[in-house]
């Protein structure tokens, strides 16, 4: 396999890139950080796909941070034919988790397979190996260096058996081992199977089912016989109970036959004795009927007689003209009692109005009397008035000339309230005088006397003075002659005020005398308009009693007429009576010969009446009679009836036939019970049967089984056994190849060990049939590989890599080493010193000169750069964060 060309977008610290490969020894160089790895791991994830990958760096992860799809095309030879293969993947904005949308293998430009799991298998069938044994021969990883020295036993062992395709035949084995279990597990089973076989066999035949079988059969043989001559012992017994129930049942009918018989004829013979006591009674009331006739008859002679009508006379048509002279006679006297009632009425109301008239007369003379009364003592009334006038005249006479005395003439007297006024104001200014004077007075008075005491001291009680020959005494003798002068003008005054006092009480008087005098006036005045209002009185009194007579006249007029009225009334009544008197008189005599005839007409109806119940009586008895005759034809009949039936019956003997029928009775149950247990036996005895003969047919089953189970065993047998050669074939088989190749591995990893390895500690290394590694020091001393140091650790699977990748190219399987891909070195030079560096480059040399075709080597190392036959370096844009290659 050649690697050519390599295409990622969008993968790691790449954006694109674009690489093609030569053969030869390839370096790739760059600082820290450039993306020299990443390349690996693209051609990586390029042909394997998300395998690749783990838990810890996941498809994301390898994908260009900020990108969305991303790619890896590996372009590669193998065998002559071009191979390419196309990854695609997505990122979900979302979720950030990519996905690998598309893969697709194409070989010579035409699609093999467009599926990631499909990609993956067609790649590792064509390489032949898978991700895991790429990593362990070609593709030495960065930090991976030891992974094979340092692995356990088991899984170095499984790691270069797979690598040697030696893995396939423990695959084998296993299947053949797994096929040899099964087959055990299907024979321990079939032996368990036919052991129970067996027991169950020995189990059926120890109960002998065949003479069992016999034995049933011979009593079911029996015991049918036996059915069939109950059957017709039964049928037998049957037939003679029922003849003699038949006889009994005809016996039993013939008795109640006579008993009914016998009852009808009791019947019949009653019926005759009611019916002859009916007739017995018909015939007395006929009797009867007859002597009713002849009285009736004698009576209606007597009564034609009374009302002389021919006894033969039609009384219907008789009877209906009186009736018709009665109703018109009855009319006659009603019509006269309704004039009398008419006319006693009327004398009724007659009387009536008159009672009224004589009362309206009495009402009226009362009113009269009662209106002259009343103005007699209105009259009286006038009187008193005017005799009390009169006296009030004469008072006011009287009083004028009292006031003429006191000197008020009748003019003065009418002026007496402004007098009274005038004085009164002068009592008041005399009055107010007094005060002033008299207060004046007091003054002069108190000032006189202090003045007299002082000067009777003589001295001024202020400056002490003598008050002899002083103003105060000039002073005091002007307020003497001043109180003199008050004192006379003081009396003057009450003088005046005396006079008008007694002015005063004499107007008071004059004042007294001038009211009494008004108020007389004014009663006089009252008692006149009474005196009138009464004067009107009595002429409207008087009025009205005339009034009154004219109408007293008018009633008695009235009076006079209705007594004739009456009188004529009373007259009218009286001669009624009399006619009424006469009508009743001759409505009697018509009404009592209506009487009679009407008796007549009863009778002769009660006659018909009698006669024709009489004539029915008749009827009845006849009829009686002749039933009584048929009733006895009917015993007769029944008789002779009565006399067949008695020889029906015969001479039989009942109680003998009942006592036979109970003794078949019994016989008969007994066959039927003997038979019931037959049938029952025979039923348990088909069952029996039916039992045995399935346990035969199991019996047989079985047997055959136990055939069927034994020819299983044999061939069970037979194929154990192949498979145990086949198992232990594939087991020898192994160990063959891998003797083989274990020992030509040895010599590979001794002839590169002592190639590579300068120092000289130790002697060789030695790969066991186990698979066990162990280094041999230079005095013999054997060393876990554990034990090393990292450099001789570094060395030490240099060398184990390269001798697996020599026996591969040379293994059968493969044709040469130009199937396998291109050894890859990441990093290889990290642990090695100078002197082992130049010999991995001497060991590189090698690997080409044995043919190898490509050889790719990450690494920084100046030497390695050198020796290359192709240089490839590698920087990153610190500005766009983008790596890219170029060749140098
Ligand atoms: N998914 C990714 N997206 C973007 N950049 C990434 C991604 N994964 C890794 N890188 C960057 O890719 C660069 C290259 O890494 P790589 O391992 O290829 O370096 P190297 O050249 O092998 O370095 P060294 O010599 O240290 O081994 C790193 O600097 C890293 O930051
Ligand atoms: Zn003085």
């Amino acid at each position: 396999m050649k690697l050519k060309r390599v295409r990622v977008e969008n993968i790691r610290s790449y954006k694109d890139l674009d690489i093609s490969f030569e053969d030869g020894v390839t370096v790739v160089s760059g600082v820290n950080g450039s993306g020299k790895s990443s390349l690996l791991e693209a051609c990586f994830t390029g042909l394997f796909g998300s395998r690749t990958l783990s838990k810890e760096f996941v498809l994301s992860d390898l994908i260009r941070k900020g990108a969305t799809k991303a790619s890896i095309l590996v372009d590669f030879d193998n065998k002559g034919h071009e191979y390419n293969i196309e990854q695609g993947y997505k990122v979900n904005p979302k979720t950030g988790s990519a996905s690998n949308n598309r893969s697709i293998f194409k070989i010579d430009g035409g699609i093999m397979v467009d599926q990631a799991s499909q990609t993956y298998e067609a790649v590792k069938a064509l390489l032949k190996m898978d991700e895991e044994a790429y990593k362990n021969c070609v593709y030495i990883r960065q930090g991976e260096i030891d992974v094979l020295i340092n692995a356990k036993t088991k899984d170095r062992q499984r790691m270069i058996d797979d690598l040697l395709q030696i893995g396939k035949l423990e695959e084998y084995r296993e299947r053949a081992g797994s096929a040899r279990k099964g087959v055990g597990r299907h024979q321990r089973e079939t032996d368990a199977r036919i052991k129970d076989n067996v027991a169950d066999i020995e189990n059926l035949e120890s109960s002998n089912p065949y003479q069992v079988l016999n034995t049933v059969k011979t009593e079911m043989n029996e015991t049918g016989a036996k059915i069939t001559d109950l059957e017709a012992k039964k049928e037998r017994a049957r037939g003679i109970v029922e003849s003699i129930e038949e006889k009994i049942s005809k016996y039993t009918e013939t008795q109640e036959q006579k008993k009914a018989i016998d009852l009808e004829i009791k019947g019949f013979k009653s019926k005759i004795t009611t019916t002859y006591s009916e007739i017995e009674r018909s015939r007395n009331l006929v009797g009867s009927g007859r002597q009713e006739v002849q009285h009736l008859k004698s009576a209606t002679a007597d009564l034609s007689k009374q009302i002389n009508v021919p006894e033969d006379a039609d009384i219907e048509n008789y009877s209906a003209s009186i009736e018709k002279e009665e109703v018109s006679a009855r009319d006659a006297v009603s019509s006269i009692v309704k004039k009398k009632e008419l006319a006693q009425s009327s004398e009724r109301s007659q009387n009536e109005f008159l009672l009224n008239l004589n009362e309206q007369v009495k009402t009226t003379s009362i009113a009269i009397q009662n209106k002259e009364d009343k103005i007699k003592t209105i009259q009286e009334d006038i009187e008193r008035l005017s005799a009390e006038s009169r006296k009030l005249d004469d008072e006011n006479t009287k009083r004028s000339k009292e006031a003429s005395e006191l000197g008020f003439s009748a003019d003065k007297l009418e002026n007496i309230e402004d007098i009274a006024e005038l004085l009164s104001m002068k009592q008041k200014q005399l009055h107010g005088k007094e005060r002033e004077r008299s207060a004046t007075l007091a003054e002069l008075e108190k000032r006189v006397k202090k003045a007299k005491e002082l000067l009777d001291k003589g001295l001024c009680p202020t400056c002490g003075q003598d008050l002899k020959g002083s103003k105060i005494c000039e002073e005091t003798a002007v307020d003497e002659e001043q109180k003199a002068g008050m004192l006379a003008k003081l009396q003057s005054i009450r003088s005046e005020q005396a006079d008008v006092e007694t002015k005063v009480e004499r107007v008071r008087k004059a004042k007294e005398i001038a009211k009494s005098i008004a108020e007389n006036d004014h009663l006089t005045q009252i008692k006149k308009k009474d005196i009138a209002a009464n004067e009107k009185l009595i002429e409207e009194n008087h009025r009205t009693i005339r009034e009154e007579r004219k109408k007293e006249s008018g009633l008695k007029e009235q009076i006079t007429e209705v007594t004739i009225s009456i009188r004529k009334i009373r007259e009218e009544i009286i001669s009624l009576g009399k006619d009424e008197a006469a009508a009743r008189d001759s409505h009697k005599v018509v009404k009592e010969k209506l009487d009679v005839a009407r008796k007549i007409r009863t009778n002769q109806l009660e006659i018909g009446k009698v006669q024709t119940s009489m004539q029915r009586l008749q009827d009845g008895i006849n009829n009686g009679l002749e039933k009584v005759g048929l009733f006895e034809d009917q015993i007769k009949d029944r008789k002779q009836r009565l006399g067949q039936l008695e020889k029906v019956l015969g001479d039989v003997n009942i109680d003998k036939l009942q006592t036979e029928k109970m003794q078949y009775d019994s016989a008969y149950k007994g066959i039927v019970s003997e038979l019931e247990r037959s049938n029952l036996r025979i039923k348990e005895l088909h069952k029996e049967v039916g039992r045995v003969e399935g346990e035969i047919k199991r019996l047989n089953e079985l047997q055959q089984k136990h055939k069927l189970l034994t020819n299983k065993k044999e061939f069970l047998a037979a194929v154990y056994n192949d498979a145990e050669e086949l198992e232990t074939m594939y087991i020898r088989l192994r160990a063959e190849m891998r003797a083989k190749n274990i020992d030509a591995l040895d010599r590979l990893l001794n002839e590169i060990f002592s190639f590579m390895y300068t120092n000289n500690a130790y002697s060789h290394i030695k790969l066991d049939q186990e698979y066990n590694l162990t280094i041999y020091e230079k005095d013999g001393t054997a060393l876990e590989p554990k034990l090393l140091s990292g450099g001789e650790r570094a060395i030490f699977n240099l060398v184990l890599r390269c001798a697996i990748y020599r026996l591969l190219s040379h293994s059968p399987g493969t044709t040469g080493s130009s199937e396998l891909p291109p050894l890859i070195l990441d990093e290889p030079t990290v642990f090695l010193d100078r002197g082992h560096v130049h010999q991995l480059i001497k060991l590189i040399d090698m690997m080409r000169d044995i043919g190898v075709g490509q050889i790719l080597i990450v690494s920084h190392d100046e030497s390695l750069i050198d020796s290359a036959d192709h240089v490839f370096v590698v920087e990153k844009d610190p500005i766009t964060n983008s790596s890219s290659i170029s060749a140098k």
